[in-house]
């Protein structure tokens, strides 16, 4: 993806992360998902929800307090906000997908799929599905299942020979009822957490220095460069 604008209203403001018609003709008789009533992305059931990319508006809609309820998201700033979003389009392979509620025009569900490029498999693409989140007054209404058909089925319609996700077991049904497997022997999920880097400020005089990083704090240390520690 290069850095097209994908700006479909051309009013500036609704500049898409990827091109908004890449979800207009996915096939939902494709998933194993059972919707009552049928619903789908091109169709979500209520005239005033919209299924679509990421647009760099939405920091404006609520966005990052969706995020908010699933894990912490921190005090992002409009100017970071716009910096990531550009730097994710112009990598290519992040779909963020949300869906808003245009009578408030507040953003209520989302999912990210972020498609590899790998060499294994002769040159494949693999899924993941990340940060699935509905707002809480708006779940137990389908829109869980229709945001994560939804990926599911770009990535399939990308080309991707597989898709994975981490979850808590507590979701493993959830995630079941919409295709994906415990495969036996290769279902662990494992994590390395890694500390935040320590800021320590060092006066000397007039001069101040500061360290961001503990390992470089470290060095130095080692090397007789300066006696203190990291707290
Ligand atoms: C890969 C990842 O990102 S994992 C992280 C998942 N996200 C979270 O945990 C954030 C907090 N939770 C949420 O945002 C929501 O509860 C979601 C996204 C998990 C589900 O959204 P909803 O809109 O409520 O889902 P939806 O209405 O489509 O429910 C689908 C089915 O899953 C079931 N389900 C939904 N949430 C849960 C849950 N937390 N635990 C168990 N079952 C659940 C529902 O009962 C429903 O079953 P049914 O079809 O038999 O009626």
């Amino acid at each position: 993806m290069g850095t097209e604008n994908f700006n479909e209203n051309g009013d500036g403001q609704s500049e898409s992360l990827y091109p908004a018609h890449l979800l207009q003709n996915l096939d939902f008789n494709k998933s194993p998902a059972i919707f009552k009533p049928k619903i789908s992305a091109a169709q979500p059931g209520e005239d005033w929800m919209v299924v679509r990319p990421l647009q760099r508006s939405d920091y404006d809609k609520g966005f990052l307090q969706l995020l908010g309820q699933l894990t912490s998201v921190g005090n992002i700033s409009r100017k970071q906000f716009d910096e990531r979003f550009t730097l994710m389009k112009q990598a290519g392979g992040y779909y963020v997908t949300v869906i808003e509620d245009t009578r408030i025009s507040k953003i209520i569900g989302a999912a990210t799929l972020t498609v590899e490029q790998k060499f294994i498999h002769n040159c494949s693409l693999r899924g993941r599905l990340e940060d699935v989140v509905v707002n809480d007054t708006y779940r137990g209404k389908q829109l869980g299942k229709l945001i994560v058909v939804t990926v599911s089925l770009l990535a399939q319609e990308l080309g991707c020979y597989k898709m994975s996700l981490d979850c808590k077991d507590k979701l493993i049904k959830f995630y079941e009822t919409l295709g994906y497997r415990l495969e036996a022997g290769n279902s662990n999920a494992m994590n390395m957490r890694f500390v935040p880097p320590t800021v320590v400020t060092w006066n000397r005089g007039a001069i101040q220095f500061s360290l961001k990083s503990k390992y470089l704090l470290a060095i130095l240390n080692k090397q007789n460069y300066l006696n203190i520690s990291v707290v």
